[in-house]
């Protein structure tokens, strides 16, 4: 399965990095300006849900999507087109993203600017906020109770912002007792990748108030931005679709503009 492999992968990778990576670096990242707030940019407006839009070079289910994209250029044409965060994926070998690429967003954006990536250890926190990330994603189910815990605390030390993503309705407990900033519903099945927006109109109304909530994934059109609008989600997480259209901001405008909730 692909995703045993990855996590397989990502666990040879942090090796590497708790040798590259000392206190001085840990230190380095404490020192660091604040970062630019996810949850305010999502609920600065509550007449509609923030477009977080994301840079998808590639993915496990549909392959090349855009592997030649510019990051920094696509991320600027998303701000114009009235995105309140950018996702950048730095995964390397199914989503052919890098780190390098965290960067370059984030010197040409003002808007915030999420990791993702599959965060298992917290080595892998600190190499995020020295790579100029904003907000950090973790996925409930690749982590038991006491590691999300222990992820989500380490985040908030080093100034990260979490967004913790859920699935199942079961990993709701679990996911809210960690206290993250953002709860993200993932429309999208890890395992199978089948998505259906219906996740998020399922477990929305299972979240207590005071947390933001984000519809992720499966977003094909502006009639799909819609429905997750209806959901009354404060924002939603747009990757393939925007990667596929000839202006990403053109494509932001069109989901971004008119839509209320
Ligand atoms: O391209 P889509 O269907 O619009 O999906 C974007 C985003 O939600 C998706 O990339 C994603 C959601 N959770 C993830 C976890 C890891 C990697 C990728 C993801």
């Amino acid at each position: 399965m692909y995703l045993d492999r990855l996590v397989e992968a990502k666990r040879e990778e942090i090796q590497g990095l708790k040798r590259d990576y000392g206190d001085g670096d840990r230190e380095r990242a404490l020192r660091l300006p604040p970062v630019k707030s996810l949850v305010s940019a999502l609920t600065s407006d509550p007449s509609r849900p923030g477009l977080i839009a994301e840079v998808k070079p590639a993915s496990p289910s549909k392959g090349d999507i855009r592997p030649d994209v510019n990051p920094a250029e696509t991320a600027r044409e998303y701000e114009a087109g009235g995105a309140s965060a950018v996702s950048v994926l730095t995964e390397r070998t199914l989503f052919k993203g890098k780190l390098a690429n965290l960067k370059q967003v984030q010197e040409r954006v003002g808007i915030p600017v999420l990791r993702k990536d599959f965060i298992l250890e917290p080595v892998q926190l600190v190499e995020s906020r020295l790579a100029g990330a904003d907000v950090v994603l973790l996925i409930a189910a690749l982590l038991n109770e006491k590691k999300l815990h222990s992820l989500v605390e380490e985040a908030h030390w080093l100034g990260l912002e979490v967004l913790l993503e859920v699935h199942e309705e079961s990993e709701l407990p679990r996911a809210l007792a960690a206290k993250p900033d953002v709860l993200g519903i993932n429309n999208r099945n890890l395992h199978t990748f089948v998505t259906d927006l219906a996740v998020t109109e399922r477990l929305r109304p299972r979240v207590p108030a005071g947390i933001p909530v984000i519809g992720e994934s499966g977003v094909l059109s502006r009639k799909d931005y819609k429905r997750l609008t209806r959901a009354k989600v404060d924002g939603i997480l747009v990757g393939e679709y925007l990667m596929r259209q000839s202006s990403p901001r053109k494509a932001a405008e069109s989901l971004t503009t008119g839509v209320r909730a």
